[in-house]
């Protein structure tokens, strides 16, 4: 759910502060976090993006401290994780749900095996146990499979017992390693929508890891980018694609590669919320007699609004546009000016 303002006030129920984490040591030492701060809100998706290596999965892993960072704070629903003793981390853990790639059930037990034993781990009797494994098979639509050993499943059903597994005691957080990446496209759909029902009906805060970009656009209200284990951006999506030279942006909305031609000026503009709706674009052309070429557009569906770039090629220098240019940035647009040099390049 996007948050609101009600939300944003509220504090953020992950707080993850200059976490750094080195594996191994000498010439053989790799820096998988680099001072890596960053926020969750309460309700929100997170998305947590990067390259092979960029160190999402051990900062994923710092978050219930599967991975103890060697310096740096993880507070979870206001506790600071990294000072308690074994016996009060493994209690904090139990309201830290964890979904993996690979979903990790146990063959010997069927859905509702591996569902209970969750609750088992977290001391609940057998009677409540039962109901309570049933109920969340139910939610996450594995009802008639309860009975079913993970052999018998599909890969999408697999995971939803790993969700429901990682749902079973009642979690504040989800947290997610990928949880679609060994599945086909449609199946990743269905999950990413029952991840959204998850969030919006237990009103549960989910921090999730991918590698691609649709997943981000299509369910996470926020994300950051994890390069060489720094964070390089991070923030809610709106306000990213508001950023100007924001990377995630870029990556959000590839504008494609159409090559301006030489001594034009190519102007990117970002549209959120109701500018996405005006016809900013039949305007500029009217208001200042331009012969406006796109060159690339992408509008899309973020939380619930519209929000997208658009790549356009005017003629003529930048200093013959700038009253058209300012024109738009007087409408509140985010508008960012290139020249197109000889070679059809854009500077
Ligand atoms: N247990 C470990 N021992 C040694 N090095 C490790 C260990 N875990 C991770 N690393 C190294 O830390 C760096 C970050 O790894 P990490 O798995 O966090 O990246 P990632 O962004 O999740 O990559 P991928 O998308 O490929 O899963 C990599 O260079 C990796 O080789």
């Amino acid at each position: 759910m996007p948050p609101s303002s009600h939300q944003e006030a509220l504090p953020p129920v992950i707080t993850v502060s200059h976490v750094s984490k080195t594996f191994g040591s000498g010439d053989a030492a790799v820096t998988a976090l680099d001072d890596v701060s960053l926020q969750v809100a309460p309700g929100e998706i997170f998305g947590v993006v990067g390259q092979s290596g960029a160190g999402k999965s051990t900062l994923i892993r710092t978050v219930n401290l599967l991975e103890r960072p060697d310096t740096g704070s993880v507070i979870v629903d206001g506790q600071e994780l990294t000072t308690l003793s074994d016996s009060a981390l493994r209690r904090a853990r139990q309201h830290i749900g964890m979904v993996f790639q690979h979903f990790n059930l146990l063959e010997s037990r069927t859905a509702q095996g591996n569902v209970e034993l969750a609750l088992e781990l977290a001391g609940t009797d057998s009677r409540d146990r039962k109901r309570r494994a049933s109920e969340i098979l139910d939610l996450v639509g594995l009802g008639a499979k309860a009975g079913s050993f993970p052999s018998q499943l599909s890969g999408g059903q697999k995971q939803r017992v790993g969700i429901a597994r990682a749902l079973a005691a009642e979690p504040r957080v989800l947290l997610s390693d990928e949880a679609t990446s060994a599945l086909d496209p449609e199946t990743t759909r269905s999950i990413l929508e029952l991840f959204k029902t998850i969030n919006e009906q237990l009103g549960l805060t989910v921090m999730l890891i991918t590698h691609e970009m649709d997943v981000v656009k299509g369910i996470c209200d926020s994300a950051a980018l994890l390069e060489h284990g720094r964070v390089v951006e991070t923030g809610g999506l709106v306000e990213l694609i508001s950023t100007p030279g924001s990377r995630l942006a870029a990556d959000l909305f590839p504008l494609g590669d159409a090559t301006p031609a030489p001594g034009t000026t190519v102007i990117d503009i970002t549209f959120s919320g109701g500018s996405a709706d005006r016809p900013v674009i039949a305007q500029l052309a009217r208001d200042h007699s331009l012969d406006v070429s796109i060159l690339g557009a992408v509008i899309e569906s973020i939380g619930g609004s519209q929000a997208g770039r658009t790549r356009l090629e005017l003629p003529g220098t930048p200093a013959q546009n700038a009253a058209a240019v300012d024109d738009l940035r007087d409408q509140g647009l985010l508008v960012e000016v290139h020249s197109a040099d000889a070679a059809g390049g854009v500077s």
